[in-house]
């Protein structure tokens, strides 16, 4: 009798996959767009799981499709470069130089350097960037300031920072519905010729809108958005992230990330998530499983 007896940590294994079973069914065919942070992948044991994650997430018929950033990694060329970088309102002021070294760093190492951990993992990643095919077109981003010396808003001149203006998500549904991963570099093209340096998460957004994602997930280095005394929100609609921007709670990366939530949310995306990348498999928790993980934003 014994010997037939269940082991109960297989039972335990078999319950998790049967658990996952309702949202397999349900998640089947629909796209999620997956924003993988500088902050979240500089530890390569997490940057495997990372990359198992998504392909897992491709084996039962979801379509992901991953659009990275890389702002530390880009901070550290600079530096060993001897270029002066500076952020206002979580974007970085790019010229021409800091625009090709952006280029460099982002479509250059760290997309393949994801493309390989997919292929590593058993998948098939195709990494480009905005200006392949035309997916995105990108205008200059203008920004404005309180100058609390003279009581007026000025101007500021971020360079060549880009916004999508406009996203041809044809080669994304090509490349998913042959199999592919697409892997997206935030840099794309403007009408005007030049190459801009776009926020990561504005271009995740656009993104995730262009292509009516069910899911939009950014993974970043904090567990989602904080309160002042660092408990975790859980949910958020825009009223209330306009509230924590006005009073100074969100500030730094995490104004573009809300941002661009409220933006993918009103473009028709169901939901999307801000999660802990440093948590081991955060993905798959918040999709497979009840456990809600990370800061929801919704209308
Ligand atoms: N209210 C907040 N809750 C959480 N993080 C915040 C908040 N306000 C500012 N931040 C900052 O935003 C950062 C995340 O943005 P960012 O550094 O751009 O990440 P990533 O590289 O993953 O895009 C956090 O590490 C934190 O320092
Ligand atoms: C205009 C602007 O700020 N571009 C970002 C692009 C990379 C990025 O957004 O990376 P993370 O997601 O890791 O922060 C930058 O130059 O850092």
């Amino acid at each position: 009798m014994t010997d037939h007896a269940p082991d109960p940590r297989m039972l335990a294994k078999a319950e998790t996959l049967t658990d996952a079973l309702p949202y397999m069914q349900r998640y089947a065919g629909k796209t999620f767009v997956v924003k993988y942070g500088g902050h979240a992948m500089g530890d390569p044991e997490l940057a495997r799981d990372f990359a198992e994650d998504v392909v897992l997430l491709k084996a039962v018929g979801i379509n992901p499709v991953v659009v990275h950033g890389g702002g530390p990694q880009i901070g550290a060329m600079l530096k060993r470069l001897g270029v002066q970088s500076q952020f206002v309102g979580g974007l970085r002021v790019t010229d021409a130089e800091t625009a090709r070294i952006a280029e460099m760093v982002l479509a250059g190492s760290i997309n393949k350097e994801i493309v390989s951990w997919i292929g590593a993992a058993g998948g098939k990643a195709i990494g480009i960037s905005g200006k392949d095919s035309g997916l995105v077109t990108a205008r200059k981003v203008t920004r404005s300031e309180a100058d609390p010396l003279q009581g007026i808003e000025r101007h500021v001149d971020l360079g060549f920072v880009g916004e999508p203006v406009a996203v041809d998500a044809s080669v994304l549904t090509t490349l998913s519905a042959q199999g592919f991963i697409p892997v997206i570099a935030p840099i794309a093209m403007g009408a005007d010729g030049h190459t801009y340096n776009i926020n990561a998460d504005t271009m995740a957004g656009a993104i995730a809108g262009a292509l009516g994602a069910s899911r939009f997930f950014l993974l970043t280095d904090v567990p989602g958005v904080l309160s002042k005394d660092k408990q975790l929100l859980t949910d958020l609609d825009p009223g209330r992230i306009a509230a924590l921007k006005a009073d100074g709670t969100i500030s730094g990366g995490m104004i573009p990330k809300v941002e661009t939530c409220v933006a993918a949310v009103d473009a028709g995306v169901d939901a999307a998530v801000i999660l802990d990348g440093r948590v081991p498999h955060s993905m798959l928790l918040e999709i497979f499983t009840t456990q809600g993980a990370g800061t929801l934003v919704h209308r």
